[in-house]
């Protein structure tokens, strides 16, 4: 399926810890000047703040979980503690990703709604070069990777996710792995 050239601006959210808080700013400009964007919610934090980062994952999470948001980008020392913490929402799908490929199939393979990178892990251009590249991919449910996330989704809200002939698998691998 090809993608559509006009999709829908994107509601985005920004977060970041006190290690990440210089590339929120300049990350979040960026998506301010993006046509791209709708509207840009920042959870924090503020320049003076020191909330620890699982609070920020959850509350960025919390707002595409609940659709208010249709994507996080979020920023902590490494990235991972972030993500971990988004992950903690149901629904949500948070990777940390570092290079153009891992942005792309974070979208199109896995339907990440959530983008978290490390300010102490890559340089502040490379981000941004990201963020941009991450604006412009949209997941297609119809193609294959669809059904895989149909899986993970399934996963989540606790249905049966198992073969189809409902037996577990025997050598303790997921699934489809
Ligand atoms: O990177 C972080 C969590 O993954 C965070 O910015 C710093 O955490 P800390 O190393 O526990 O201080």
């Amino acid at each position: 399926m090809t993608q559509n050239p006009h999709p829908a601006p994107l509601r985005v959210v920004i977060g970041c810890d006190d290690a990440g808080y210089t590339y929120k700013e300049a990350l979040k400009a960026d998506l301010e000047a993006d046509p791209r964007v709708a509207h840009v919610v920042d959870v924090g934090v503020a320049a003076d703040e020191h909330t620890a980062y699982p609070h920020i994952g959850v509350a960025a999470a919390r707002l595409v979980a609940e659709g208010e948001a249709d994507r996080a980008l979020l920023v902590c020392g490494t990235g991972l503690g972030v993500a971990i913490s988004a992950n903690k929402v149901r629904g949500v799908r948070a990777v940390t990703a570092h290079d153009s490929f891992s942005v792309e199939r974070a979208v199109l393979s896995n339907n990440a709604q959530v983008l978290t990178m490390g300010q102490r892990v890559i340089g502040l251009e490379l981000a941004r070069r990201l963020a941009r590249e991450w604006l412009g991919y949209r997941f297609d449910a119809s193609s294959p990777s669809g059904e895989k996330v149909a899986v993970l989704d399934a996963y989540d809200t606790g249905a049966d996710a198992g073969p189809e002939d409902g037996t577990a698998p025997e050598d303790g691998t997921a699934p489809g792995c």
